[in-house]
């Protein structure tokens, strides 16, 4: 899968994001580009959840900026990512098939780009033949493949997944690393979570602390 390059960069500067009244991230700076991966590490509690959910546009910054280029730098950055968060955001009563044609339909907009059909989509994750079973009778680990191959159905160059392997066996593991690294060759970027190795080569890494300010330069 080749995916054209909708953004060349992205580039936060002193970027903080408040819950509750607290600041709960503070100051992180870093500079993603094109083909690059940035991975979020620190305890639980961080902020690392806090700071993808703003980058995709959940939340909003306290102060700082973030600002993104290339071909469709118009158009607002929620629109050029995919956010998988924990939450795998499937509708239990329909099929695997049924949830990722409503993500095709959701999420394919601005960016340009190949992307495959939901039953290629599925295959990719292993789960051809569950196509057709509703996602309740589906395992915690099967579930978040069907999340997962929401990222093949439509085009995006940003992908922020927040803990992507959680639940996932050393194969599933296996083939999203692959994805990864495909999405990267594409020219595309990757924003991660993790307290386990994701097998991003080369990413970048940004150390949170409840307390402390981060920062960090590219990849
Ligand atoms: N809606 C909210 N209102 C107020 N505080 C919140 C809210 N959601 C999260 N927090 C607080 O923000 C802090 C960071 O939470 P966050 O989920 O971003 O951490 P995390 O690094 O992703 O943790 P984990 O590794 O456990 O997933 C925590 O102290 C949490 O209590």
């Amino acid at each position: 899968m080749t995916q054209s390059v909708a953004l060349t960069s992205l580039i936060a500067r002193g970027v903080g994001v408040d819950r509750g009244g607290r600041a709960i991230v503070k100051n992180i700076s870093f500079d993603l580009q094109a083909g690059g991966a940035l991975v979020a590490l620190g305890r639980n509690g961080a902020g690392k959840s806090t700071l993808l959910r703003a980058i995709a546009g959940f939340l909003p910054f306290s102060g700082g900026e973030l600002i993104h280029e290339g071909e469709a730098s118009e158009a607002p950055l929620p629109e050029l990512c995919h956010y998988v968060g924990h939450a795998d955001g499937l509708k239990s009563a329909l099929t695997a098939v049924e949830n990722l044609a409503f993500w095709s339909r959701m999420l394919s907009g601005t960016a340009t780009g190949a992307s495959v059909s939901p039953l290629e989509a599925l295959q990719q994750v292993g789960l051809k033949r569950l196509a057709d079973f509703p996602v309740a009778y589906l395992s915690a680990g099967q579930k978040r493949r069907v999340a997962l191959a929401r990222l093949f159905v439509a085009p995006r160059p940003l992908w922020i997944l927040d803990e992507p392997a959680t639940a996932l066996d050393v194969a599933s593991q296996q083939v999203l690393a692959e994805a990864f690294a495909r999405h990267r060759a594409g020219g595309g970027m990757i924003i991660a979570a993790t307290h386990a190795p994701l097998g991003l080569v080369d990413a970048a890494v940004l150390e949170l602390s409840a307390t402390a300010a981060g920062a960090l330069g590219n990849a």
